[in-house]
């Protein structure tokens, strides 16, 4: 690892998080069996299409399947003050902001140019661990085992996150783009699912973490009222300008870049590792997948913005907008 760069003393001498894969020996917590759901779920349960089932818990749609983790979370995760959590709905850039995120916090102790970087071996998501997952599978203790600074993430609204100081980093999608974007990804498992039903479920604000558009206007008030520790990312900035996200997302860890760093190239060499062109060639990245269940490739799609033209009529793409529109009303947040 240690690089010319490093030894010129170019990169910064914070360790920065470590790949949750690299830290933590998962054989050594037992998986526990998945408890009934907790009694705390509202029964109301709704049901879009046959695919996607989501239950309420206290105003917010949760996927069945990660229903548990959620009311853990919600109940007993124990923030520390310098963790640092990656917020997003769903399909909204989650596997690019924890590869961003995480080369950025990292640099210190893999630079970017690093041959056996963590991105390089690892599937962005088995660097930074989802919270209502390993509480969902319970696999929670392999929490305790990570060393601070912890870099975790999550899909659940800012409500349902125990108070704390950590710092959050959100990214918002175009939601025509996301709801796209998750159908393809669903149609892997679902193969019947239309996008109709997809596009529907989202005019009604039915999603993980959602409804959207209150799971979006927390983080983004919260940012207006603490810009220092929530961080609000859209994913088409990012697109036009990933050098700027890089350097916003430094200045904003409390780890700006320095003139040395810069002049290295080391924000564009981050931003190139996290490329999807790049992360998608990666083996790890190719092969593999997530409990046996989810490919990680099937987390690199296009990558682009405006897909939804390819998937839906003018007349559904106004009915999702003027709903967003109406939603955010007020908010300050155009979309
Ligand atoms: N590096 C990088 N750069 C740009 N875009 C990227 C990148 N990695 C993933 N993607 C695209 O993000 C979409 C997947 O969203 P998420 O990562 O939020 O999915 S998930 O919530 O973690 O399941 C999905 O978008 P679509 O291509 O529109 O389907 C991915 O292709």
């Amino acid at each position: 690892m240690s690089t010319t760069a490093k030894l010129a003393g170019l990169l910064r001498d914070e360790q920065g998080p470590v790949a949750f894969n690299d830290a933590v020996d998962e054989d050594a917590v037992p998986v526990e069996p998945l408890t009934e759901h907790d009694d705390a779920i509202s029964a109301m349960s709704a049901s879009h299409g046959n695919n996607m089932q989501f239950r309420c818990y206290r105003g917010f749609w949760i996927s069945e399947m990660w229903a548990p983790g959620v009311v853990a979370v919600h109940r007993s995760f124990a923030p520390r003050a310098d963790d640092v959590l990656v917020a997003s709905l769903q399909k909204s850039g989650t596997t690019w902001l924890k590869a961003l995120t995480f080369a950025t916090m990292a640099r210190g102790a893999w630079p970017p140019s690093s041959h056996d970087h963590p991105l390089r071996r690892l599937n962005p998501h088995l660097c930074v661990p989802s919270l209502e997952v390993l509480y969902t599978l319970g696999r929670d203790a392999l929490l305790d085992m990570l060393p601070s600074p912890r870099l975790l993430s999550t899909h659940m609204p800012l409500s349902l996150l125990p108070p704390s100081t950590c710092k959050i980093v959100y990214i918002y999608r175009d939601q025509k783009d996301t709801a796209v974007s998750l159908w393809h990804f669903m149609k892997r498992r679902h193969p019947d699912l239309t996008f109709s039903e997809v596009h529907e479920a989202f005019c009604y604000g039915i999603c993980m973490g959602g409804p959207a558009w209150d799971n979006i206007l927390e983080f983004w008030y919260a940012s207006n009222a603490e810009p220092t520790r929530v961080l609000f990312l859209t994913y088409e900035k990012v697109l036009q300008d990933p050098c700027d996200a890089v350097k916003k997302l430094a200045q904003f860890l409390g780890q700006p870049f320095s003139g040395a760093e810069e002049e290295a190239g080391v924000v564009t060499e981050i931003a190139d590792l996290c490329s999807i062109d790049n992360l998608r060639n990666q083996k790890a990245n190719k092969y593999g997948s997530i409990g046996g269940k989810i490919s990680h490739e099937s987390f690199f799609r296009k990558g682009m913005a405006g897909d939804w033209t390819n998937h839906m009529t003018l007349e559904m793409a106004e009915r999702l907008d003027s709903i967003l529109r109406e939603k955010l009303d007020g908010s300050g947040l155009i979309v």
